[in-house]
């Protein structure tokens, strides 16, 4: 049978299983719930299609051919011709593996290419296969791997794909690039910064990560130096609330102090971090929510409220560099943590392991955030548009994936906040810390 006919037959049958999907979808078994049927049946054989017989061209177009032979040949004498050699090597075009948003194939790459050339053809590679978008990482030396989305499935409503957080301290808060859910897990990546301009998603992204955290047997306290404005919406489940600066650097001294107690604990039982400690010993974890950033850092200039930076500035710092192992972890949001806050953003940015970066400004905002740690990625991070709320570009297990919070609305977020009050821990050194330092 030729090729062609097999190639007719096998459309046709897919055609045909795609007419009937009504018919078939509702017998599956659940867990194939929300897998797009077209893609899988059409889209996807279509584009390993594509893939295969562009590759050659788009590799020689995009230079990312290598030749082995040298670029001048000697014809006769002292005749010399130069040129560029016929048939060129090309990588080898690993197995596309099917996703749920597109596919992904590894490539090794030819002697002396580099992922950045994989990098810049990845526009062309979208623009060859017909797919929304093309993103190459490099996860180990000699490697590339690329993902094609076939559409943006950050567009649109926002929710999150049925997922629930394996573990403690780790929140489902929205979804991937390539379909999947998103996961902040603080036991993996301990302290979290997410930048975004006005109106770009923080709020909305803090508001799902306390929904998630609130039935857990963790303590979130809160830091808002805006009066409170968007943080006092999970009062009843927050076991203490800075909302001035004044209340900040007090609820922030307590906390140094009860790391202080943490750390003779481990002390005394001999071991390193209180995830060593028996389960009726070890104390709460504490989820450190501070919105707005920057206003822990500006001073009017007079004397005392320099020293009330001074102490903020060293107090959070200390947090970040000593928490983890105490069972304390941070989630710094706001609109730019740059050097002109001082030398004390710039050290608690490099103890921020975890980054969010959302629509920004300008490109400073967004190589402050993601340039130490992913520097392919700035430039993603300044393409998300004003349209597109929610979505941010967020380091995950060592890469980075363009993300979308889920849309929590502020009432979701009192309802959830309420119906978890009951398990917020008590904890009143904190609330006397604030306490004082609102009556300061
Ligand atoms: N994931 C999302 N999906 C859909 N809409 C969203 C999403 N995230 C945020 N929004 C919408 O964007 C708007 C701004 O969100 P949010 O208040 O979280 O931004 P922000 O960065 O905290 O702003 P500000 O710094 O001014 O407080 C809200 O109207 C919200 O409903």
């Amino acid at each position: 049978m030729p090729w062609e006919l097999i190639i007719w037959l096998i459309s046709a049958a897919l055609c045909v299983v795609l007419v009937m999907q009504p018919m078939w979808e509702y017998r599956l078994p659940r867990w194939l719930d929300g897998i797009a049927w077209g893609w899988v049946l059409g889209g996807y054989p279509l584009t390993v299609g594509r893939m295969v017989t562009t590759w050659r061209r788009l590799c020689i177009a995009a230079g990312l051919s290598v030749t082995d032979r040298p670029r001048h040949a000697v014809i006769a004498g002292d005749l010399v011709v130069s040129g560029s050699a016929l048939r060129p090597s090309v990588p080898r075009l690993g197995l596309p593996r099917l996703t749920r948003a597109g596919l992904r194939l590894t490539i090794r790459m030819l002697p002396g290419q580099t992922p950045a050339l994989f990098l810049s053809a990845a526009d062309a590679m979208a623009h060859a296969w017909r797919v929304y978008a093309v993103r190459v990482v490099s996860p180990r030396r000699g490697w590339v791997t690329i993902t094609a989305t076939a559409r943006d499935p950050l567009a649109g409503d926002a929710t999150a794909p049925a997922a629930k957080a394996a573990r403690l301290l780790s929140a489902v808060v929205g979804r991937t690039e390539d379909g999947g859910a998103w996961t902040v897990d603080l036991r993996s990546v301990p302290h979290w910064l997410v930048v975004g301009a006005t109106q770009s998603g923080k709020s909305t992204l803090l508001a799902s990560l306390v929904s998630e955290l609130a039935p857990q047997p963790v303590a979130l306290v809160g830091i808002d130096c805006k009066g409170g404005l968007e943080l006092s919406l999970f009062g009843p489940r927050l076991s203490a609330l800075a909302s001035s600066r004044t209340e900040a650097a007090a609820l922030l001294n307590a906390l140094v102090v009860e790391i202080g107690h943490r750390m003779a604990e481990c002390r005394a039982a001999g071991v390193r971090s209180v995830w060593e400690l028996p389960d009726g010993v070890r104390p709460v974890p504490l989820v450190v929510l501070v919105d707005e950033v920057a206003e822990l850092y500006l001073s009017d200039g007079s004397k005392a409220g320099r020293a009330q930076v001074a102490e903020c500035s060293t107090a959070l710092l200390r947090l970040a560099q000593l928490g983890a192992a105490l069972g304390l972890h941070l989630v710094v949001a706001g609109q730019r943590v740059g050097s002109e806050l001082g030398t004390g953003v710039t050290a608690l940015r490099a103890q921020l392991g975890g980054r969010i970066c959302h629509r920004v400004h300008d490109e400073q905002t967004a190589v402050m955030v993601l340039g130490d740690l992913s520097p392919d990625a700035v430039a993603v991070a300044q393409s998300i548009s004003e349209d597109e709320r929610g979505v941010a570009v967020a380091t995950v297990g060592g890469s980075w994936l363009r993300v979308r919070s889920t849309h929590t609305t502020t009432e979701q977020a009192r309802m959830t906040a309420l119906l978890h009050a009951k398990s917020t821990p008590d904890l009143p050194g904190l609330v006397h810390a604030v306490a004082g330092g609102e009556d300061s």
